[in-house]
Order: C-alpha cells, then structure tokens, then sequence
C-alpha cells in the first residue's frame, strides 16, 4: 500500500493549460462548453497530456456483506448480495446494461460476500464470509482492511494493464449504506441525524433504528478518525476498503476514476485521507438521493456532473456520466480551431468545416 501510495503525483497542471489553451482557439465563444471543459481540462492533467483518452473504460464491481445486517437496517436480507452476484455473472443487472453501453469491460469482485460463489467472469479475492456485526465486534482485522486495500488496488491496476483508459468504480453489499454512514460520521464528527438515509427503502421507523445502530457501535468501537486502516477495522466493509484500494491503484497509474453514488464516494473520502494528491483524479459522477453523498461531497469540494435521482450504486450512476468523458476528449481532439484571422479553419486536413 506505502508503495502505491508513494507512486502518486501531483496531477500536471502544465498538460491542464495547454488543454485550456486549445479549449481557448476551438471554434465556439470561451467557456461556452462550460463544465465539459473543466472535465476535459481535468482529464488532460490525469493523463499529462493535453489530448487524453477516456475510452476504452472498466467497470469494476467489489461485493461483500455486512455483519450489521442482522440489525435490521436493510429493507433486503444478506442473501441478496448473492443472488445479485449471479445476476452481475449473468449480465442482467442495472450496471451490466448501462456498462455495456459504454462500451466498458466488466469486472465482478467478491471480497467478502458470506456464501461459497463460482461462475464464469467470477473473480474470487474472498477475505472472509462477510465483515462482523460491528455493532458487537470489529468488523474486521486491521490486516483483513489492509489485504482488501491491496486487492482493490491490484484490480485497478490490472485493468489499466490490460487497456483500460478510465474505471467505472461500483458495489454491492446488503448494510452497507451503514458501513458508509458509520465511516462518515467518524471522519466528519458531530451530529449524524443528517447522514444516515433510506438505503435500499427503509422506513422512518427502521432509519432512526439505523441511527441509533450506528450511534452505539461507534461509541463501542470508538475508531480513530486519523486512521483509514482502523476505521475499516472498525465499522468497514470489504468493498469499501476495496474501492479505496481501487482508488489508490488507478492514481498511481494516472488513471480517471468515475466516482458513484454515497458508498463510492465514501471509500473516495478514505483515499484522499490516505492520500491527498488522490482527489484531483477522482471524477464525481452524480448526487445520490442518500443524504450523506451531499455532506461526504462538501467535505471534497466536489460538485457531482449529474442529478437522477439515483439511488443504486454498483456504479450505475458512474457509468451514466461516462460518455461525458468521451466528450470532453473529442471535442478537445476533433473541433476545428479559430484561426489568427478568425476564421475557422480545419484542425485535421481530411475533414470539412461547414
Ligand atoms: C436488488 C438490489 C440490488 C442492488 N444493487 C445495489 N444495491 C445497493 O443497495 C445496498 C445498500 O443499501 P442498504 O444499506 O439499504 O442495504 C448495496 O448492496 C448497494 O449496492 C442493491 C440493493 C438491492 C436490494
Ligand atoms: O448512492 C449509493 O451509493 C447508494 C444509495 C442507496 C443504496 N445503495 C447505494
């Protein structure tokens, strides 16, 4: 992990002005292309180079379960993480369809669900059969956090080896909208009325359960908000501290990554606290109706590009913002440019300017 986290630089801020600049002379009024341009500009300082690529993109998927499921803070049983593992292996879920639209490979991850899995396309880093209740245990070990750290930062790194311009990060783990919420609360402190939300559709009644679940764990578990290792330990997930992993994986590689909905952002915040530099690679895709996405995105300074109404994860809402992405590249590559003159003029000699 101290390696990988030491091969992440700065972004290039250089390569970010040069893009401006081209940006600049594009035939069409300055800025007019708005957010696309930050993104394009953003993308030019990840890659060192003020023509990026976004394409082709993967889309990996980390699945575990969640001891503090028992509590009741799910509207849905454990036993769905499995059964929505084998929907993944077979292709029927939400991500398997919006990834194949964007033309991204796809990759399932099973870091931790609490059943004995195989398929095709299955790729099995078990640690173990899903994390403790952390309301009366750990939820793991300190080495079990760091060995789900490292697996999510070898398949981050493996997709770029094997062509991937761009990731598509997403999960799936019954409870783990708590995970997500305890984790916040420790890394933000104070109140926690406003982070905990309806998950998968809980009523008000189990949500205030699921507050007062989260409220007691804590002041049992008492994680150290300056330590990631021990606040996974603590009230983690296994796809949690896998999205972190994967995180810290593409940065090091200077690779996009598409940020989805409040559980992804929440391994976001744990990778940006392991490693600031970390931030300017992350490219935030959308608002999840979970209310702590709002509150983990104002601790980044982070705007996300779309508002759905989505309220999913397994990246779906990653997956919805990626062609803008391939947007932002090819209006940086393939628009014609002012010339001195101002007349328009043909940046690439085979095309027409109409
Ligand atoms: C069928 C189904 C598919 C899903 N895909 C993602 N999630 C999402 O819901 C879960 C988190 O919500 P909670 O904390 O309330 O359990 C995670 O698995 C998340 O990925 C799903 C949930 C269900 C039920
Ligand atoms: O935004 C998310 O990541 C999310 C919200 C609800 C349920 N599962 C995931």
């Amino acid at each position: 992990m101290k390696h990988t986290i030491n091969a992440i630089k700065p972004v290039n801020k250089e390569a970010g002005k040069r893009a401006q600049a081209h940006l600049n002379r594009l035939t069409k009024p300055p800025g007019s292309l708005g957010r696309l341009e930050e993104l394009a500009v953003k993308l030019a300082e990840i890659a060192g180079n003020p023509l990026p690529e976004a394409a082709p993109p993967a889309s990996i998927v980390f699945a575990a379960d969640h001891g503090i499921a028992t509590e009741g803070v799910s509207a849905y049983p454990q036993k769905v993480t499995e059964q929505m593992v084998y929907n993944f292996l077979n292709g029927g879920a939400a991500i398997n369809v919006l990834a194949k639209q964007a033309g991204a490979c796809f990759k399932l991850v099973d870091v931790g669900v609490a059943a004995d899995l195989e398929g095709t396309g299955l790729i099995d880093k078990k640690i173990r059969y899903g994390t403790g209740n952390f309301l009366k245990e750990k939820a793991m070990t300190r080495a079990e956090a760091e060995q789900a750290i490292l697996i999510g930062i070898e398949m981050a790194v493996e997709a770029i080896s094997q062509g991937a311009r761009s990731l598509i990060l997403g999960e799936m783990g019954i409870g783990n909208t708590t995970s997500a919420s305890a984790i916040l609360a420790v890394l933000r402190g104070g109140h926690i009325e406003h982070i905990v939300g309806h998950g998968t559709g809980i009523s008000p009644e189990k949500r205030l359960l699921k507050e007062k679940v989260i409220r007691q764990a804590l002041a049992a578990r008492k994680p150290d908000c300056e330590n990631v290792v021990d606040i996974l330990s603590a009230v983690g997930g296994l796809e949690i501290a896998g999205m972190t992993g994967a995180v810290l994986g593409a940065a090091s590689k200077q690779t996009p990554i598409i940020i989805d909905g409040f559980i992804c952002t929440i391994s976001a915040l744990l990778a940006v606290k392991l490693s600031p530099s970390v931030k300017d690679y992350l490219i935030f895709s959308h608002l999840s109706q979970e209310p702590g996405h709002k509150v983990a995105l104002k601790m980044l300074g982070e705007a996300p590009l779309l508002d759905l109404n989505l309220r999913l994860g397994e990246g779906t809402g990653a997956a919805l913002a990626y062609p803008l992405l391939e947007s932002a590249v090819r209006i940086l590559k393939d628009m014609a440019v002012f010339t001195d003159e101002g007349v328009p003029a043909l940046q690439n000699s085979e095309k027409t300017y109409n």
